[in-house]
């Protein structure tokens, strides 16, 4: 990641038209927020019935129910639509479907429209960062940028105060998507570290469910600082071994991400390690959820990556075969618990 290209944005640079497509909650909080913000906004979604009641009753009562949305927020399911002079595309829809959904786009996007993404995760099967899965599929001169950081969907379509950062290796763009989603109960950061801001948001996720498994076996307060704090070194050495910045780890897109998850019930993924903890099956508990939960596919990427740096992640490891490997939580315990004992830092701040 070098080089600053140029960009200057077109359109209205005061307040650029948005697309926001995926019409989930993340992507229905986002979409109202830049609409309170007085941008002229059009969230696409799918499903027909959900963006029917979005556009004509003001709620999405699939994913935000009961949450007031902006009357001048638009809803559509037609893509094109959606994207018809927009001066900025802003992409939520779930890791699996991000790939697809920039190919969708790329036909439709105007030719000043730069490309951000809210979605957290890698690609499934291959691994690779969503900013290589968008710089594969999109021209090489359209701006890039990822939206990250503590913020659960609800409480920002609520209006409660929230903080988060943009990277972009684009720096007017991340100054462009930062500007359309700062405002009076938001703040926005920017920075020029896509990798690890993207694995920051990435590895909570997985790291969350650790703190949901202990939780939902008791294990107690202690352990949860302990896998946090553990849980964050895992983060930083695998961050400093792709090449990411230690900085984007200490900030919004890692530890404040990282507490967020694991400590606040609102989180699908702690709330999937929960329900394992208490001894409910997988399929159960995703089912009860009923959202996406990233951390299925993320933790099989997330030592993918691992491996391929040479990388020691335990906790990560761990929580991969909870899911994945067939061991019992109380296995995966056992297993932390009885590894050698050792100085915290054996090799400097990064050491295992
Ligand atoms: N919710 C949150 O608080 C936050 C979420 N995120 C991230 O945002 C991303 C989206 O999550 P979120 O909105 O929460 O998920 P939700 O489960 O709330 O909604 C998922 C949305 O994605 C849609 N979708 C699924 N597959 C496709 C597809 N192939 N093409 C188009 N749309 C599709 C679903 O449509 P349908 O209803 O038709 O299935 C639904 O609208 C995730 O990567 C998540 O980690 C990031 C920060 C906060
Ligand atoms: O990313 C999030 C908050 O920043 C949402 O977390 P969950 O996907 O675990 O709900």
């Amino acid at each position: 990641m070098s080089g600053h290209p140029t960009y200057t944005p077109d359109g209205d640079a005061a307040r650029p038209a948005v697309a926001v497509l995926g019409a989930g909650s993340w992507g229905t909080a986002l979409a109202a927020l830049i609409a309170r913000h007085g941008h002229r906004t059009v969230l696409w979604g799918r499903d027909r019935d959900t963006v029917a009641a979005i556009d004509g009753r003001h709620e999405n009562p699939r994913y935000l129910p009961g949450i007031p949305l902006p009357d001048t927020l638009r809803a559509t399911p037609d893509l094109a639509a959606a994207l018809d002079g927009c001066d900025l595309v802003l992409v939520v829809t779930p890791s699996h479907a991000f790939a697809e959904t920039l190919h969708a786009l790329a036909p439709l996007r105007p030719a000043h429209a730069g490309v951000a993404w809210a979605t957290k995760g890698f690609e499934p099967g291959s691994g690779r960062f969503l900013h290589e899965v968008a710089g594969g599929i999109l021209p090489d001169d359209v701006p890039l940028a990822v939206v990250t950081g503590p913020s659960f969907a609800k409480e920002v379509a609520a209006g409660l105060p929230t903080a988060l950062t943009v990277h972009s290796d684009t720096p007017a763009f991340a100054q462009q998507v930062a500007d359309t989603l700062h405002g009076p109960a938001f703040r926005a950061y920017t920075g020029e570290d896509m990798l690890g801001a993207e694995l920051g948001g990435a590895m909570k996720n997985v790291l969350a469910v650790a703190t949901g498994v202990a939780d939902g076996m008791d294990l107690g307060l202690n352990a949860r600082a302990g896998l946090i704090t553990r849980g964050l070194n895992e983060m930083l050495r695998l961050n400093v071994a792709i090449g990411g910045k230690v900085e984007t780890l200490m900030g919004l897109a890692g530890l404040g991400d990282l507490v967020l998850t694991c400590t606040g019930d609102l989180s699908r993924n702690r709330r999937l390690g929960l329900a394992l903890g208490r001894g409910q099956s997988i399929a159960d508990a995703v089912r009860e959820i009923g959202q996406v939960v990233e951390s299925i596919q993320t933790a099989d990427e997330v030592m993918r990556q691992a491996d391929r740096h040479g990388v020691e992640l335990p906790i990560t490891s761990t929580v991969r075969d909870v899911l994945h490997g067939g061991i019992t939580p109380a296995e995966g315990l056992r297993r932390l618990m009885a590894r050698e004992q050792k100085p915290e830092y054996p090799t400097g701040l990064f050491g295992d």
